[in-house]
């Protein structure tokens, strides 16, 4: 996107804001003023000084004038300098909320280092162009002021400074984008190094046990170089045109002295005028400097903004119930099933192959149901369905028999619990965990669903309880799924979603989770994406699935006899079950 189509995005960043730039205007405008008038001041010093007579005033005055410059100047700073905090703010709050609020998919897209820079990095650009509109319009009227006061000294002099200025402007113009091209470049070269090396400290036990850390640290570093190698050619053009402005500047000078001298003794100037017209000369050097920096800070913001604007394609789940909604939540029913799937079919992309299709499914109130399929049979777009992170399109599903759209999405998952196969623990200490769905539960409520999951003297034993980290290494892969059953069993939720790990649990471990599991199907109802043996025979129910259908249903016994994949699938899982038997007992 070119930058002119990408500032209407930054200038909403500054829209709020409105206000304190406007005050940080005026007071650049009265610093600008100040700072002009210094010079006018100082040659009536020196008239002054010339004539004989008393020069109290003009020396008052020129004192005011610096004292009054420095005061404004540092207010400009701080007033700007806090508004430039307060829109990073904004625009954090703002993505973070948005990430929130996304749909699963849409954020998975994505990788999620690359996520976190646009958090991170790109927000901190606009820190730096939120002054940036200021700064330019400051040193466009400083730049136009000092012109105007350069032409009321003397006009020949401002002739040949004019004609300094528009050489060197011009080739700067010329190199500015230059750097924004590199820049941008850099940010992006930031973005996929933040995405890689996030998903490579995620699995860095494979990095490792791969021996790859030397080949995935060199992609990385490779990420790294090329952000430095863009930076480095921004900096090399930013160097280029701060000399080519210093080197402008000081042949003016020169040039200007030459002529001003010369046009001094023929008595075409007087000398205090030239005086002046030289402090002009050196302070056309502030706004001048003041238009690059942030002509370049206001490059990088642009871009930025740019990045951060990208995220408004990740759509939000609707935060509200759609049309088929009334404005109460019906009371809970004891009748009939709590789940029903009508031919639900979803697919994860438009285009793309449904993952599952003509789903009939009924959930009961109570009871075990075991979910059971080859890989990618559609066990985990089931759950996905059931949890809302994915919309049918096709068919329907209802909660106590009304559709999902009549609920919000709060609703439907108010009503279900679920435990993930993989990362089931957020960070923070076990307690945080226990109490991520219910953040009032006491420790009375948690300490009776760890007992359920025979975890209480475990935890007891730690020397902080409750309170270990659970990035500690006191705590077992296995521990911490039995903390993830745990949270999903507090407060007794009307269905229990359970992703099953693929990793076999301790014989005593699997019996607890076991018992957990059946205490809880006698009171509300439990689905499993079984992966064990002893899930299977446990469940009142078995649903087998294949190739994104459902393909039979019925009990262990019923399914054992009648259908060829479902004794293939029990084989494969007695033969984990007796292989790990004898490892356990050993
Ligand atoms: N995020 C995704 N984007 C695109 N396609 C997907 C995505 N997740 C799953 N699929 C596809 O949907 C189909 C069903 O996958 P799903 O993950 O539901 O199977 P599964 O039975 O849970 O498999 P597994 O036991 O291996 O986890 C597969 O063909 C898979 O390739």
């Amino acid at each position: 996107m070119p930058d002119s189509r990408r500032l209407p995005t930054l200038l909403a960043f500054l829209r709020p804001h409105r206000r304190t730039l406007v005050a940080g205007l005026l007071l650049g405008l009265v610093a600008n003023a100040a700072g002009l008038a210094t010079p006018m001041v100082t040659k009536w010093v020196l008239d002054t000084f010339r004539e004989g007579v008393d020069l109290t005033a003009p020396i008052v005055v020129l004192l005011v004038l610096v004292v009054v410059g420095a005061a404004i100047t540092l207010g400009q700073w701080i007033l700007l300098g806090t508004l430039a905090e307060r829109i990073v703010l904004d625009a954090r709050t703002s993505i973070i909320g948005r990430y929130f609020r996304a749909r699963i998919g849409d954020l998975q897209r994505r990788p999620t280092g690359e996520l976190v820079t646009r958090v991170t990095s790109d927000t901190g650009l606009l820190h730096e162009a939120s002054g940036s509109l200021v700064g330019l319009i400051n040193a466009g009227i400083g730049l136009a002021g000092t012109l105007v006061l350069m032409g009321v000294l003397d006009l020949t002099l401002l002739g040949c400074t004019l004609a300094a200025v528009v050489v060197v402007g011009a080739l700067i113009a010329l190199l500015m984008p230059r750097i924004s091209a590199a820049q941008t470049a850099a940010q992006e070269s930031v973005g996929q190094l933040g995405g890689t090396l996030e998903g490579s400290l995620r699995a860095i036990r494979t990095v490792k046990a791969s021996r790859a850390e030397g080949r995935q640290s060199e992609r990385i570093i490779g990420n790294a170089r090329d952000a430095a190698a863009h930076s480095i050619r921004a900096a090399k053009v930013s160097a280029s045109v701060w000399t080519l402005a210093w080197s402008g500047i000081h042949l003016s000078v020169l040039l200007i002295l030459a002529i001003g001298a010369w046009r001094a003794q023929r008595g075409l100037l007087e000398v205090s005028s030239l005086i002046a017209f030289l402090l002009y000369v050196f302070q056309l050097m502030g706004p001048i400097s003041e238009l690059t920096q942030n002509v370049t800070a206001l490059q990088a913001g642009i871009a930025a903004a740019g990045r951060i604007n990208e995220l408004d394609t990740i759509a939000a789940e609707s935060a509200v119930r759609g049309t088929a909604a009334t404005d109460t939540v019906p009371a809970r029913r004891e009748d009939g099933p709590v789940l029903v799937l009508r031919d639900v079919t979803a697919r994860y992309g438009p285009g793309t192959p449904p993952a599952v299709r003509g789903i009939d499914l009924e959930i009961p109130r109570r009871g075990h149901t075991a979910v059971v399929g080859p890989s990618g049979a559609g066990k985990t777009t089931l759950f996905s369905l059931l949890l809302r992170f994915l919309e049918p399109d096709g068919g329907e599903i209802l909660l106590d028999g009304r559709p999902y759209p009549a609920w919000s999405h709060d609703e439907v998952r108010a009503r279900l619990s679920y435990v993930e196969q993989e990362t089931p623990v957020v960070p923070g200490s076990i307690r945080d965990n226990l109490r991520f769905t219910h953040p009032d539960a006491d420790d009375e409520e948690l300490h009776a669903v760890l007992r359920a999951v025979r975890l209480d003297e475990k935890i007891g034993d730690l020397p902080d309880g409750l309170d270990t980290s659970l990035t500690s290494t006191d705590v077992s892969g296995g521990q911490r799924q039995r903390i993830a059953l745990a949270r999903a069993l507090l407060r007794t939720p009307d269905v229990l979603l359970l992703d099953e790990a693929t990793a076999q649990l301790d014989g005593l471990t699997e019996a607890a989770v076991q018992e957990c599991i059946r205490e809880r199907a006698a009171a509300g109802a439990v689905v499993t994406i079984a992966h064990r043996l002893s899930t299977v025979l446990d469940a009142d129910r078995i649903i087998v699935m294949e190739d994104g259908r459902i393909r039979a249903q019925g009990t262990h016994a019923e399914l054992y006899r009648s259908d060829a994949l479902y004794r293939q699938l029990v084989e494969a899982l007695r033969i984990a079950a007796d292989q790990t038997a004898p490892a356990l007992a050993g």
